[in-house]
């Protein structure tokens, strides 16, 4: 089993803290080690007092928790365990080799095919086994996405999962860019959506590691409208296999979005991916 043998207890002092390996709107993320096993981890310090200043933050840390820890597979971000302090909540992660996807995107602008391909391939097998459970993501985008030291992606930040069907309005705070047609809808309260938004997201994320910005990026008034009628352009330099893909999942009906299984089996992803997990996680192309 892969799992280290954890013990059910948990508390600050079985841990070496070393650097810190970044912030996010709640809390920090430390390097540590266990004393006892020399088990690398990550660290994620969150104050209980950051977190009651209402806006449902803890709701949200209690439903991470909860949906993380019962969550396996090879491209999400395991929580081994949690505890707490009187002033603090640490939350042991797995630690991803290569950090954060969307520093990796900015900082070669754009991923190749090969490399977009092979990451939508291992987000489709995510997001098929987080739906198999009813969990729906919400919040896919770069940001909450890691990079393990073979180059595998990990989804993370579980923040804004929540069990399927859900009418949950999410609050909005950070970017609209991801947020499908049926989630921006106000007015009408019984705006129900299902896991059918993660498919929306994977396919502005396919947008935005091609082309390394996303389609519907504009001032937030222009982009609430674009995102309502589907307005995005793909520049012609995007292999035609690659742009069907995208038009497959940016469908405003939830209904006519292309499920996990045919994303998967692709022409643009059988093309770049040769067929299974491991060879998914394969950092080159086969020649
Ligand atoms: C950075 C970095 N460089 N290298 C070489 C590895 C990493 C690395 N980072 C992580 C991280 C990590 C760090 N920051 N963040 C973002 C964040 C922080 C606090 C709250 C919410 C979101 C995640 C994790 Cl969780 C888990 N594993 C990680 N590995």
């Amino acid at each position: 089993v892969d799992q280290p043998l954890v013990p059910k207890q948990f508390h600050l002092g079985m841990f070496e803290i070393g650097r810190p390996l970044g912030k996010g709107k709640f809390g920090r993320v430390y390097l540590a080690r266990e004393r006892t096993t020399g088990f690398i981890c990550a660290l994620k310090v969150l104050y209980k007092s950051e977190l009651q200043q209402g806006s449902g933050v803890e709701k949200q840390v209690r439903r991470e928790i909860e949906i993380q820890s019962n969550l396996r597979h090879p491209n999400i971000l395991k929580l081994y365990g949690h505890f707490h302090d009187s002033k603090r909540i640490f939350l042991i992660l797995e630690y991803a080799g290569k950090g954060e996807l969307y520093k990796h995107l900015r900082r070669e602008n754009r991923f190749p095919e090969w490399k977009a391909a092979q990451y939508t391939a291992q987000m489709a097998s995510a997001l098929r086994y987080l739906h198999r459970k009813h969990v729906i993501h919400r919040d896919i985008k770069p940001e909450n996405i890691l990079v393990g030291i073979h180059g595998e992606i990990k989804i993370s930040d579980f923040g804004w999962s929540v069990h399927a069907p859900n009418n949950r309005r999410k609050t909005l705070c950070g970017t609209l860019d991801y947020l499908p047609p049926e989630m921006i809808r106000s007015g009408s309260k019984d705006n129900w959506y299902d896991e059918k938004v993660d498919l929306w997201s994977l396919g502005v994320l396919i947008y935005e590691f091609l082309v390394g910005e996303a389609p519907f990026e504009d001032t937030p008034v222009m982009t609430h409208r674009r995102i309502a009628r589907a307005d995005m352009t793909i520049p012609d330099w995007v292999s035609k296999e690659a742009r069907d893909l995208i038009q497959k999942l940016l469908v405003l009906d939830p209904q006519k979005r292309l499920p996990l299984e045919d994303v998967q089996n692709h022409p643009w992803i059988i093309k770049h991916c040769v067929k299974g997990e491991r060879a998914a996680n394969r950092e080159k192309p086969l020649k």
